[in-house]
């Protein structure tokens, strides 16, 4: 009975939960651990190594994709082909690295994979003050607080980054970018929301006729924080601008990575109101949770809706109603039980979040059918 009913839940409509993972040679989490969280059929992952305009191999994917089957999960998509500056300035050397980052999206669909997050911040990925700001029960989470931002010279940010990460290499913050921060922001001087805004439609028109080839659905972050920092245009951070680029690309395989903590960043955003307009577009689920303090002002939380500002029954629900299949993962955890990893990127919060949103689901789910 219990082997039916296993077998059975294969064919009910349901989401792939699953873990972001770095490869490893950069992560303290082993897919032995990933496979054993209940639930967790899939690993998030990257060429970890490789740096943006760079073509992935077709060698390397393999290698990676057959150690993660190996140990019984799933390579459920990438997260991140990182987009190369010139690609989102819009120089006249743009034309190469589309060139190889559409190389590098034929071999990923020759491997069978369909899936890749992307973002399109300028410079910066995520941008945080506090890596580890201690919450009143010992566990420490990352942090962000305008006011501080303020003071920080952008310059001096990836040193500040770097040595408060523990010496992990934060994704997004890979050294190698570190060298023409000076020199990027005196580039995108000239760039402004609309053209940034051109520039990734001029990217995506580009490479749509490989995504369609190979079923490969581009999934693109939301910027994080929502709004701008250190006055660098920011275009993927509400429901109108997101709902623009959807249209000016109309194409399935132009679509969402939902990432509720950087929409959540501002409490303006009606998250389950977006995750059910953009229905059909958002091929993976970011989850997690956070804590407004101020404008401009919070501190990410432990998954569960009571720790933090958003209603995740709300979310999941949404996520439920659209009829979700994709990917979900548990996004950043709080450091807990003196675990020593990447900030944001322990086992041990990630996996009681993973938990978690299982069971919103299966509540929905069951709840839904009766
Ligand atoms: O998920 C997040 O919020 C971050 O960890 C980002 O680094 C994210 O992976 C990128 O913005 C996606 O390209
Ligand atoms: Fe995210």
């Amino acid at each position: 009975m219990l082997i039916y009913e296993y077998e059975n839940r294969e064919e009910s409509i349901r989401m792939k939960m699953t873990l972001r993972w770095f490869g490893s040679q950069y992560d303290t989490v082993t897919l032995e651990q990933i496979r054993q969280i209940p639930g967790c059929v899939g690993v998030i992952t990257t060429l970890y190594d490789t740096k943006p305009g760079e073509i992935w191999s077709r060698e390397a994917i393999r290698a990676m994709k057959e150690e993660i089957e190996a140990a019984g999960l799933e390579l459920s998509g990438i997260e991140s082909v990182n987009i190369h500056d010139d690609i989102k300035i819009g120089l006249p050397t743009r034309g190469q690295y589309i060139a190889n980052y559409i190389k590098t999206l034929e071999n990923l669909g020759e491997e069978g994979i369909d899936l890749v997050c992307y973002n399109f911040m300028p410079v910066f990925d995520w941008t945080r003050s506090d890596l580890a700001k201690e919450r009143p029960d010992g566990s420490t989470v990352l942090s962000y607080d305008q006011e501080l931002v303020d003071k920080i010279d952008p310059a001096k940010l990836f040193e500040e980054m770097d040595a408060n990460s523990g010496g992990f290499i934060l994704p997004g913050w890979e050294p190698d970018r570190l060298a023409r921060v000076k020199e990027l922001f005196e580039i995108y001087k000239e760039v402004d929301e609309e053209k940034l805004f051109q520039n990734l439609v001029y990217f995506l028109k580009a490479i749509m006729p490989t995504c369609e080839k190979y079923g490969i659905k581009m999934a693109i972050h939301m910027d994080d924080p929502a709004w701008s920092v250190f006055g660098l245009p920011r275009i993927i951070n509400n429901k109108e601008n997101i709902q623009r680029l959807l249209d000016a690309v109309p194409v399935m395989n132009n679509g969402l990575t939902l990432c509720t903590g950087s929409l959540g960043s501002n409490p303006h955003n009606d998250i389950p109101d977006m995750i059910r307009s953009f229905k059909g577009r958002i091929h993976f689920g970011h989850v997690r949770n956070l804590i407004h303090l101020a404008p401009g002002k919070f501190d990410e939380a432990a998954h569960l809706s009571f720790d933090g500002s958003l209603d995740m029954f709300e979310i999941m629900k949404a996520f439920y109603d659209i009829g979700m299949t994709g990917p979900i993962r548990p996004d950043h955890g709080r450091m807990l039980w003196g675990e020593k990893a990447m900030p944001g990127y322990g086992l041990y919060d990630r996996a009681l979040g993973a938990t978690y949103l299982n069971g919103l689901w299966e509540a929905i789910e069951k709840s839904a059918k009766k």
